[in-house]
């Protein structure tokens, strides 16, 4: 068997100068953020966007400029703050739209003006409601837009998978013609399976003559859980740059996950003759911050990231793990920032060790979150026998990251069990004012929200309430997740403590501030003026 037998596929040069290396463009903080009950502040986007930025991430797509003036804002703030990595804002294929997106990128040290346009018969018909020609001529029009802003330019013509083949390789002939500077082909609703993407892209840089003037990439949703498997068939058939997720989060089923594609470039070079320049002892930390923010739970057996992507609990598996870990471990959990813990934490540790600890388990917090976290670290040592890695990552998640919350939880009291009425006397701050109630309802659970209610009134429902343990025993601290959907915008909300009903509370709250930003974020320039005065 040839080398070029084993891989499966057409690993020759792209360009010239092509040494394997693939350009990782993570879309966490745009496609990431529309999924559904996602949405991320300012100083939540930056928190990640700087974590991308140390890992070696090449190009981050911070956002969608014209779509809010809190993300053109977010994507303002990213883009002065990237050191290394290419910042990038989308925009529809429309003059007004790819001005905001420079406005956006234009102070980063490497920006880049993203801007797509359906191409499929469907898109056309019915959601552009425009001729094939009208199309072809807008995206001509929208890349020439663009290149005269900014050296960096990337054209996608999106739902391209199940877009006419000619049409596909005219409009992209006349995109790179137009200035085109990356061809990113979106397979946007997860549609098709690896030998077929592989073929599209080997057609597209066997059909379109100029196509060697572009960086081919793709973006790959993962409706049918193909989309890592579909984006390492592209760059097998020569597409050199990667649209991927933190978490795989994204539109409906979410984006290829990022961490997959990186540890399978990595392990497999043997047959996947590619590299990154993403550190991947970073993908821990990257992987927590991100499900902290959004309140996105990873799956237990997620690949790479997953709770158990690296347990082993069968006696044949374990023997075998500590005869050589190579016999069940195919990469290591230290090259994914996994430490092996050697500190043990409990009520007696101090600060330092706190500290160190957390490192370890790839946080890095300022004085003020350090403080905050510790104290709600010695509260929880005092309730509970051993603290684990598990505890104090949900309560740095918990404590942490909601400092800049307008609602902050207070203090519960609950009066419950078999006597009636249950009733919970909550304190909460709205913008720094603390206000009391006491409040009845059905079991203690409902008594604690209708007090949120009585006084934050809101007419968000109330979708989903879901509780975890944490770590095993009837001591474990309670993680609790709260959806709530006002008018079909959806934000999920995390709390967690080792008193189940504070636990719900704190995750009610959250809630509520993540449904602050969302409103913030829909609103006009006008209506957003206007709600700075007033909370609610
Ligand atoms: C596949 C993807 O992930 S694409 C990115 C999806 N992301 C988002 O939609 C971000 C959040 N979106 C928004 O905030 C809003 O949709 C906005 C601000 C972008 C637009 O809002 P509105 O002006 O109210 O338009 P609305 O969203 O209802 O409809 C979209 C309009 O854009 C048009 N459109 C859609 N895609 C494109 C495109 N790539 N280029 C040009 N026009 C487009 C639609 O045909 C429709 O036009 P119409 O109003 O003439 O019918
Ligand atoms: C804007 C494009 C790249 C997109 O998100 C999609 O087609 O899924």
């Amino acid at each position: 068997m040839t080398s070029d037998q084993h891989s499966g596929g057409d690993v020759r040069a792209v360009q010239a100068g092509d040494d394997g290396r693939v350009t990782i463009f993570d879309t966490t903080l745009r496609d990431g953020e529309q999924s559904p009950g996602c949405s991320m502040n300012q100083e939540e986007k930056l928190s990640v966007a700087r974590v991308l930025d140390e890992m070696g991430v090449d190009v981050i797509e911070a956002g969608f400029p014209a779509s809010s003036v809190g993300d053109f804002e977010a994507v303002r703030e990213i883009a002065r703050t990237c050191r290394t990595a290419r910042v990038a804002g989308l925009a529809r294929a429309r003059p007004s739209d790819i001005d905001r997106a420079w406005e956006a990128v234009q102070h980063a040290n490497r920006p880049r003006i993203h801007t797509f346009l359906s191409t499929s018969p469907l898109h056309m018909q019915y959601k552009l409601r425009m001729e094939p020609e009208q199309v072809y001529e807008n995206a001509v029009e929208a890349v020439t837009h663009a290149r005269k802003l900014c050296d960096n330019v990337e054209f996608s013509p999106e739902d391209g998978t199940r877009t006419d083949r000619d049409f596909l390789c005219r409009v992209v002939e006349a995109a790179v013609k137009a200035g085109a500077t990356t061809i990113n082909i979106p397979d946007t609703v997860g549609y098709t399976v690896p030998a077929e993407f592989f073929e599209l892209i080997q057609d597209l840089r066997n059909r379109v003559p100029n196509m060697d003037r572009a960086t081919i990439s793709v973006h790959c949703h993962n409706d049918l859980g193909l989309a890592v498997a579909n984006s390492l068939a592209a760059v097998r058939a020569g597409a050199r740059q990667v649209e991927c997720t933190i978490n795989g989060i994204g539109e409906r089923a979410g984006n290829a996950a990022l961490e997959e594609i990186v540890m399978a470039l990595q392990t497999r070079r043997d047959v996947l003759p590619f590299h990154t320049g993403v550190d991947s002892h970073y993908i821990t930390r990257a992987s927590r911050l991100v499900s902290g923010i959004t309140g996105f739970t990873v799956q237990p057996n997620k690949a790479i990231v997953g709770k158990n992507a690296f347990a082993h609990e069968s006696g044949i598996h374990q023997d075998g793990m500590l005869k050589n870990a190579q016999t069940y471990e195919i990469m290591t959990p230290e090259s994914v920032g996994l430490t092996r813990s050697t500190l043990v934490m409990g009520k007696h540790s101090g600060k330092h060790a706190f500290k160190s600890k957390l490192q370890e388990l790839g946080f890095e917090l300022d004085d003020k979150e350090l403080n905050d976290a510790f104290k709600r670290f010695k509260d929880l040592a005092d309730h509970k026998k051993e603290v684990f890695d598990e505890d104090l990552i949900a309560l740095v998640d918990d404590a942490v990251l909601r400092h800049n919350d307008r609602i902050r939880f207070v203090s519960l009291g609950i009066h419950c069990g078999s006597d009636q009425p249950q009733t919970a006397e909550l304190t909460l701050e709205v913008d720094g004012e603390r206000t009391s109630t006491s409040v009845t309802g059905n079991g203690p659970v409902d008594a604690t929200f209708n007090a949120v209610q009585a006084i934050w009134p809101h007419d968000a429902a109330l979708e989903l309430y879901q509780v975890h343990a944490v770590t095993e025993g009837t001591d474990a601290q309670a993680e609790v997740t709260v959806r709530l959907n006002e008018g079909g915008m959806t934000v999920n909300g995390q709390g967690a403590d080792y008193d189940t009903l504070v636990a719900s509370a704190r995750a009610y709250v959250n809630a509520l501030n993540k449904l602050l930003v969302k409103r913030e974020k829909a609103a006009t320039p006008e209506q957003q003026a206007a709600a700075a005065s007033s909370v609610a």
